[in-house]
């Protein structure tokens, strides 16, 4: 059996707010192996970027976890003093944002903000670090890079200031990369361009990926593995062909019936009715019951357990439990 790269066990974050505590995120666990890109998935406030947040140990000053671990390569970061995390949070996991100008330093120029990675984490020379971030810049398709070098990210578009933070994210060759809905701040064609990039990414570096996106044919394209998100909670994962050609949870069916071209032509574009209920209005049980169609007595009074479905495949919705129709 693989050592995962970073294993969560279990773990419930929290926001305390003006009136009290809040659960954020419940009983989260999931593993990321080596050469694995896992997908985040779900609609906004279901807890996907806190997550990632978690990991890297830069959530809301308000925000806290409660309970739980998080491993890398066997070590609980949790328990690491704030330099060691930090230490680790810039080599062996790094982190792409959405925003590629909040990511970058305006008075910096690109090149140097991508050398200065090399600076902090190795004892490379400055020239072996000048070769270095050229050929990364390359890489990541920035196709005249020793002139590019010397620029601000003002005078670069879009697509290239991503391509930059991607830049900064792989040169110090991390285990894993969290990239958080990458491409969502770009136009289509670019982001398209972006995608072809995590693909290739994917297939020479090997590096795990943990990829976040509300965007199922991102997801399919990218993705060997997926986690769906619902308020707080993880309610099914599985490989990606799996979740998508048998999905199981009435959220993950509903997700995957709004992909457009699950549709058949002239029909409307399917929505899930209702919203994410905020941490204010989540109550016991299950937090998709008001807007289940396939919803049992049960569902509103207990959060049901993990079921195994096939191999990685696991569901958490009372509708598979065993038994759970027949003591209604
Ligand atoms: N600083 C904060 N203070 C209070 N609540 C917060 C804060 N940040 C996030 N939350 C709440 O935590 C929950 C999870 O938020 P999170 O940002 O992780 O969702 P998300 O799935 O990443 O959404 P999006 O796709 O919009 O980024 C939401 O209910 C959100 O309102």
């Amino acid at each position: 059996m693989q050592t995962p790269i970073l294993s969560i066990e279990n773990m419930d974050v929290s926001f305390q707010l003006s009136d009290g505590k809040y659960k954020a995120l419940e009983d989260i666990s999931f593993s990321v192996f080596p050469d694995e890109v896992v997908g985040i998935v779900g609609e906004s406030g279901c807890g996907k970027s806190l997550t990632s947040q978690a990991i890297l140990g830069i959530l809301p000053k308000n925000a806290q976890v409660d309970h739980g671990e998080i491993a890398y390569k066997n070590n609980n970061l949790l328990e690491m003093k704030e330099n060691d995390w930090q230490e680790i949070r810039g080599s062996a996991l790094s982190m792409i944002f959405q925003e590629p100008m909040t990511a970058l330093n305006p008075l910096l120029t690109v090149g140097k903000q991508i050398s200065e990675v090399l600076k902090k984490h190795t004892n490379l020379s400055k020239k072996t670090r000048k070769q270095k971030t050229i050929s990364m810049m390359k890489e990541v398709g920035l196709s005249r890079a020793e002139e590019l070098y010397n620029s601000y990210p003002h005078q670069l578009s879009g697509g290239m200031q991503q391509r930059i933070v991607i830049a900064i994210a792989l040169i110090a060759e991390p285990d894993l990369i969290i990239a958080d809905e990458p491409t969502t701040a770009l136009d289509v064609t670019i982001q398209a361009q972006i995608l072809e990039l995590f693909r290739k990414l994917k297939q020479y570096r090997k590096t795990s990926i943990i990829f976040i996106s509300h965007d199922w044919g991102v997801i399919r394209h990218i993705c060997d593995r997926v986690l769906v998100m619902y308020a707080g909670r993880i309610v099914e994962q599985g490989s990606v062909t799996e979740i998508i050609s048998n999905p199981k949870h009435p959220y993950t069916k509903g997700l995957i019936q709004s992909i457009p071209d699950h549709q058949k032509k002239g029909e409307e574009l399917y929505t899930i009715a209702g919203k994410v209920p905020s941490l204010k209005e989540r109550k016991g049980g299950c937090p998709f019951a008001d807007r289940c169609s396939s919803r049992l007595d049960i569902c509103k009074q207990q959060f049901p357990e993990s079921v195994v479905m096939e191999g990685t495949h696991t569901v958490k919705c009372h509708l598979y439990l065993k038994g759970a129709v027949e003591t209604l």
